[in-house]
């Protein structure tokens, strides 16, 4: 029986090992990971992450063939195929801080492999990691010097993971593309390659089954997140000169994505994109481009960022602007704080710097998000940048009692956040927002009463007849904020 160990049992690990496991009943699958507390999640009823119809498959594979364990010495000893898929995080000091990938995790568990491995392995790269990071990793593992290790052959493929949060589990089932990166010029480079194929033919139609060199896979990720959020940037870029000009991006986006040469998909104005992976990714291609001497294409990479950054501004901005130009002791309800609807994942979302503005000018923030328990939220919003990307057992405590935690309340639901509030703001486009009863909403707030939809999931023109002043992001401007002062 092939036995796979998968190091890391998080948002990739955990759902990428169970599809396997479902997929593959003769292979023996062990995910493992240095967090008791993530691991005993894993084999509870509450499952750590939130994703629709995993709990169906962990229920189906758990004590079957896939199992969680603390054990990772053992379970890597144990197995032929390794994944490795902890954390990437972006360097925040020293060489390249800001933009760099940490690789600290990786390496301690490429040594640890070195260290237990008593038989050949494949060691297959999950995580997101910079162009050549096999060629560091093949090196750590070819020079250990543990005796019991002695004579132990590596193999190491790149296998990054496409999968989107909120859709994890439908992404594995049926993935666009399984991209396979390894030592294609040699006959053990091959075989590896084709062992790791042969797992994912079980469920993957072949054509959808690519196979690379190592430095176009290690490669192509960063590129897809690149690609993918620079269609983000661009549309956003737009939707600030529609809110100029009385165009609606909603329109234009869906007139520019009918061109089949540029698809209507990923094309949707918000308030900016987050979650763990864009702009981790981007800086890192930021970073490997400057090193290779191509500060052109860093720069041409880093403006997706800036327009980002820009737009969550531009958000706060005319929230404040249009509220008489200060939000101090008001209240604010924000709806949705996960960085998009169906995940209760808060790692980069655009709610932390829409909160840190609002609060900075001295708001009091009312925050409702169906899967963002309150003691996330507060952590979120006391953590530096980039901190979130480093196991939670590492992670800095959060001092308690601050004026930022007296500024913050978590409500129950968005009636509570809203009552008696001045303004909304919708920062995740949950569907539950869609179908709220807005009127009950602006009978308990404070008048005038304002909207700020930064997903663009209301109704403006019904949400104007109860008698809102609404912002929509890239639509026609409500007359109120018309006269509002320039926002940048
Ligand atoms: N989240 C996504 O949607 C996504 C998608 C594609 C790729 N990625 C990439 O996959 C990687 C993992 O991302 P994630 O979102 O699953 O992160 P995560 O933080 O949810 O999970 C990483 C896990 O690795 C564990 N870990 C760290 N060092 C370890 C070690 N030495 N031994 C055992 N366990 C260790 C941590 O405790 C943590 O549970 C990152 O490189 C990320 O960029 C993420
Ligand atoms: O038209 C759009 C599409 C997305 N977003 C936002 O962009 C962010 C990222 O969304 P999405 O890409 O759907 O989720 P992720 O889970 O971050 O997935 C991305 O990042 C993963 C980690 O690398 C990759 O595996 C996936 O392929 C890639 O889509 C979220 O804040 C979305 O709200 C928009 O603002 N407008």
């Amino acid at each position: 029986m092939v036995k796979i160990c998968c190091i890391g049992a998080g948002y990739v690990g955990g759902p990428t090992m169970a599809v396997i496991a479902l997929k593959c009943p003769d292979i023996e699958v062990v995910v493992v990971d240095i967090s008791e507390p993530r691991i005993a999640g894993w084999n509870s009823d509450r499952l750590p992450i939130y994703e629709p119809g995993l709990d169906d498959v962990v229920r189906q594979c758990r004590g079957r063939n896939l199992s969680f364990s603390t054990e990772v010495h053992r379970h890597v000893s144990d197995a032929d195929i390794v994944f490795v898929s902890v954390n990437t995080p972006t360097k925040t000091c020293g060489l390249g801080a800001g933009k760099a990938a940490d690789l600290t995790y990786w390496e301690s568990a490429a040594r640890m492999i070195a260290d237990v491995s008593v038989s050949d392995k494949i060691v297959v790269e999950k995580s997101t990691v910079p162009v050549k990071t096999a060629e560091a990793i093949e090196k750590i593992l070819s020079h250990n010097t543990h005796r019991r290790s002695h004579g132990v052959r590596y193999q190491i493929l790149s296998n990054p993971e496409f999968l989107a949060e909120g859709t994890a589990v439908a992404d594995l089932l049926s993935p666009d593309r399984v991209l396979i990166g390894g030592r294609t010029d040699t006959p053990a480079g091959l075989a590896a390659v084709a062992a790791l194929r042969d797992v994912y033919a079980r469920w993957v139609p072949p054509d959808r089954i690519l196979t690379t060199n190592l430095w176009s896979a290690e490669l192509s990720k960063l590129a897809a997140n690149a690609f993918l959020a620079q269609r983000i940037s661009s549309v956003n870029a737009i939707s600030a000169l529609c809110e100029a000009t009385g165009a609606d991006v909603a329109e234009v986006a869906h007139s520019v994505g009918k061109d089949a040469r540029i698809g209507p998909r990923f094309l949707s104005a918000s308030v900016g994109f987050g979650g763990s992976c864009f702009q981790k990714d981007i800086l890192n291609l930021v970073y490997i481009c400057e090193c290779y001497g191509l500060p052109e294409v860093a720069s041409y990479w880093r403006e997706v960022i800036r327009i980002n950054d820009y737009q969550k501004g531009r958000f706060v901005n005319r929230v404040v602007a249009s509220m008489f130009n200060t939000v101090a002791g008001k209240k604010v309800a924000v709806l949705g704080f996960a960085f998009k609807k169906d995940t209760g994942d808060t790692r980069e979302t655009p709610a932390i710097d829409v909160c840190k503005g609002l609060l900075g000018d001295k708001a009091a923030v009312s925050i409702y998000d169906p899967q963002v328990a309150g003691e996330q939220v507060a952590r979120d919003l006391a953590m530096n940048k980039f901190d979130w990307d480093h196991p939670r057992h590492l992670q800095p405590i959060i001092i308690t009692g601050t004026d930022v935690a007296r500024q913050v309340a978590v409500a129950a639901d968005a009636y509570e956040a809203a009552a008696e509030a001045h303004a909304v703001c919708i920062l995740t486009e949950w569907d539950e927002f869609r179908g709220l009863d807005y009127k009950r909403m602006f009978d308990a707030m404070h008048k005038p009463a304002f909207i700020f939809d930064g997903r663009n999931v209301v109704d403006v023109a019904k949400l104007r007849e109860i008698g809102f002043v609404v912002y929509s992001i890239g639509k026609p401007l409500d007359e109120w904020l018309k006269d509002m002062p320039a926002v940048a």
